[in-house]
């Protein structure tokens, strides 16, 4: 696997090796040896999650404030525009943020290390969406960042004009300046 590093200390946009033959394709969707060398990160992973949404749908921008959680996402049909925020307080990129299109078709993966918010807008008709966690679901501990916090300014290839499709929870997100962040990460 490829790893490319990002503007965000420690969140890596990784590239599998993809063996192609006649039957169709393999790849080695983690391997825990490549994966810290990679990363840098020998913690373990202790959930999967996988999730189905259709075009539109705009999942986060979503943070355990306890328990924070490592995330190794990607998706296995259809397409979604990925974004990691930073929110570790005392960071040099506070508050900036990475995107990236993953795909079934591009069968990369982004990992994105405890102290940072997540979410995801659903590009195709509809995307399967898995990923690791590094840390246990906690739901008293989570947090949503609104997905329109004009100081993140996070452009997401919405089609003009159109308001994704979002939670109850995610449609009361709070803004990074009111929001509980990560103090000591
Ligand atoms: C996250 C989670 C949720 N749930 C239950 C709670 C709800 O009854 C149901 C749907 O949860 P929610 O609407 O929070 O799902 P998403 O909006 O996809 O949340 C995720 O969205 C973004 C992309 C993330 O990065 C987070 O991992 C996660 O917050 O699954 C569980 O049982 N276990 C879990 O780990």
């Amino acid at each position: 696997m490829i790893g490319h590093p990002t503007p965000l200390a420690g969140v890596f946009r990784i590239e599998p090796k993809v063996y192609g033959d006649e039957r169709g394709f393999f790849f080695e969707s983690f391997n825990a040896r490549g994966f810290s060398s990679l990363t840098g990160y020998s913690g373990s992973f202790v959930q999967d999650n996988h999730s189905r949404s259709m075009r539109g749908v705009l999942r986060g921008l979503h943070y355990q404030i306890l328990q924070p959680q490592g995330k190794l996402v990607r998706v296995i049909e259809g397409e979604v525009y990925d974004v990691a925020v930073d929110i570790r307080r005392h960071s040099p990129t506070f508050g900036q943020h990475y995107g990236c299109v993953l795909s079934a078709e591009n069968r990369q993966m982004l990992w994105i290390p405890p102290g940072f918010a997540h979410g995801f807008l659903t590009l195709s008709e509809h995307a399967e969406f898995l990923y690791k966690t590094t840390d246990y679901w906690l739901a008293t501990a989570e947090r949503s960042l609104r997905w329109d916090d004009p100081t993140l300014a996070i452009s997401w290839p919405t089609p003009s004009g159109v308001t994704p499709l979002l939670s109850a929870k995610d449609r009361v997100g709070k803004c990074l300046a009111e929001a509980e962040v990560y103090e000591d990460l």
